[in-house]
């Protein structure tokens, strides 16, 4: 039997992807021939704008389908995944972090966290008693904010609960892009120590898209875009 550890968390081959030229803007091709991050590693994406950093990550979580080659998240290949399968597949295995949170503001807290095992069975049973209120704790959010608004926090604090929500219930991967632009130094800083902590000890590989290479020294590898992937722009 193969050791769900030894799986790698993510494993792309080949992948390609284009986006057709339409209305003024030109085509965009991206290709990676290998990129690999094992179970419970941290790394940190780095690239220009525009360079294809989203693009690359619409991949990684099945938002987009590859047009050839593999995308493998715990050993599963997306691209053998119908659409709606993928939906399912990526609420299952994958935490994503985006930059403007995505909560829904009338929502309480709980609510909000919980989103993901709604459509998740496997990850839903996974997930213990109070598992919500343990990671708000954990990410230094006050002991009443389960009932709150997600609207009503501070955008620190609505962060924090982005961060329970793709934490919640131990998937293999958490995808963030950009998730500290909208925080201030400080803020940041706090949010990515509880961040790491958490993940480290879930076990969860933590993949994060930044503009910041000062970020880099927290992780335990930094990737240039350009480094693993090449790119093809075609005119409008
Ligand atoms: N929905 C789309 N339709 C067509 N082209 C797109 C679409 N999204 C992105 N692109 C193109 O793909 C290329 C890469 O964009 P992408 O958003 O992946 O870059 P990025 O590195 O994430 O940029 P940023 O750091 O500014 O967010 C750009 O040329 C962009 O115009």
């Amino acid at each position: 039997m193969t050791d769900p550890a030894m799986t790698p968390a993510l494993s792309l081959t080949d992948a390609t992807f284009g986006w057709p030229g339409a209305r003024g803007r030109g085509g965009f091709r991206l290709t990676c021939p290998r990129f690999d991050m094992q179970a419970g590693e941290s790394v940190l994406l780095l690239g220009e704008s525009g360079s294809g950093k989203s693009t690359l990550l619409s991949l990684i979580c099945g938002i987009n389908a590859v047009d050839g080659g593999r995308v493998e998240v715990a050993g599963t290949d997306l691209a053998n995944l119908r659409p709606g399968q993928r939906d399912r597949f990526r609420a299952e295995r994958i935490g994503v972090i985006f930059q403007q949170f995505n909560l829904l503001p009338y929502a309480s807290v709980s609510d909000n966290i919980e989103l993901p095992l709604r459509f998740a069975p496997v990850r839903r049973s996974r997930t213990g008693q109070g598992a919500a209120q343990k990671l708000c704790k954990a990410l230094g959010l006050p002991e009443d904010v389960l009932s709150t608004a997600a609207g009503r926090l501070s955008v620190g604090q609505q962060q924090r609960v982005a961060a329970a929500r793709a934490l919640i219930g131990t998937p293999a991967l958490i995808v963030a892009d950009e998730p500290t632009s909208a925080l201030d130094a400080a803020t940041q800083d706090t949010f990515l120590k509880l961040l790491f902590a958490e993940a480290q000890d879930a076990g969860t590989a933590l993949l994060m898209v930044s503009h910041d290479a000062r970020l880099g020294d927290r992780f335990d590898r930094v990737v240039r875009l350009e480094d693993i992937v090449t790119t093809q722009r075609s005119a409008a």
